[in-house]
């Protein structure tokens, strides 16, 4: 740590800029501590690289923390479903502050919902989750691969160049974007991806600060996270797997919608379960994620 500011650092995107200044805030607020901002370019960043080869797994995050274990910055704040699920040795994820909206939202030009889109008409996503669960909701729909930051997306929106597109409820709202929401979509319908709408803070485990920053940390969002999270582990999902996780939390019992699907959402396994809770709440919550995703493939 150099003086009494943390650094902390942040993907460049207008949506981590924001993300990252209102954990800036919240950390200035717990801690007394200043704070700056520094912005790291990612992988995942390079719009260059084309739709038919992925950026490697993780490739939001990888050099986030890259910069994190050498020292360069105090925190990482990465939006938590671009997170890869394999912990980083000497990393923590010290807080997951009070989580936002996990639906994903349909913005169309008509200002209409999902299910009121004329026959034909072209939804952008290019989530392989969300477009197994539109395939199969509105097989008519067409569904055009579309890449680039929120602004982008929602541009090509109100250009036609789609007709509606769907993005996380939280990246929107973080933006100021969202008035343009014209459907947030069940969960039971387009079961969200496993922590969207949930933020990580990552230190490095023996940061001076770490115990302090771990304040922002709201338990129930946790709780949510670990059992969504488990999901993924459990079927050994990579970034272009159609899983969705969804976990709803009622204050005694958890309960835990998970989908896995096939490119095409004609394949899919649904599975909805729910557990008390006991004295071991995380326990709980990961072994509901494990049940879930041994259901999801065929074991249980
Ligand atoms: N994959 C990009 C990404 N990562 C996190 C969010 C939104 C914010 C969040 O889920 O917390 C988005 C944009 C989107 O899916 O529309």
């Amino acid at each position: 740590m150099r003086g009494r500011t943390l650094l902390i650092g942040t993907r460049a995107s207008a949506l981590a800029m924001a993300q990252s200044g209102l954990v800036a805030a919240m950390i200035e607020k717990a801690t007394g501590l200043a704070t700056e901002l520094v912005s790291v370019r990612t992988e995942g960043d390079d719009v260059r690289i084309p739709l038919s080869s992925p950026p490697r797994p993780g490739a939001f995050a990888a050099r986030l923390r890259d910069v994190l274990v050498a020292g360069e910055v105090d925190v990482a704040v990465h939006s938590f479903k671009d997170l890869p699920f394999a912990p980083v040795e000497g990393l923590s994820v010290v807080a997951i502050p009070p989580r936002a909206v996990a639906r994903d939202a349909l913005v169309s030009r008509a200002g209409i919902g999902l299910d009121a889109l004329a026959e034909g008409s072209r939804v952008g996503t290019s989530s392989p989750r969300r477009a197994a669960a539109l395939t199969r909701r509105r097989p008519d729909l067409r569904i055009v691969p579309i890449r680039g930051n929120v602004d982008t997306r929602v541009r090509k929106v109100r250009d036609g160049v789609v007709d509606a597109a769907v993005l996380a409820a939280a990246g929107l709202n973080r933006l100021g974007r969202g008035a343009e929401i014209t459907e947030l979509i069940d969960p039971a319908v387009l079961v969200p991806a496993p922590a969207q709408g949930a933020l990580a803070v990552e230190m490095r485990c023996d940061h001076p600060w770490a115990a302090a920053v771990a304040h922002l940390d709201d338990p129930d969002s946790r709780l949510r996270v670990v059992a969504e999270r488990q999901v993924l582990s459990g079927v050994q999902a990579t970034c272009t797997t159609a899983i969705g996780a969804y976990c709803q939390f009622t204050g005694s019992s958890l309960g835990l919608i998970a989908e896995l699907s096939d490119h095409r959402g004609v394949e899919h396994a649904h599975v909805e379960l729910r557990t008390t809770l006991g004295d071991d709440r995380l326990g709980d919550a990961t072994r509901l994620g494990e049940r879930v995703a041994a259901k999801l493939m065929g074991r249980a």
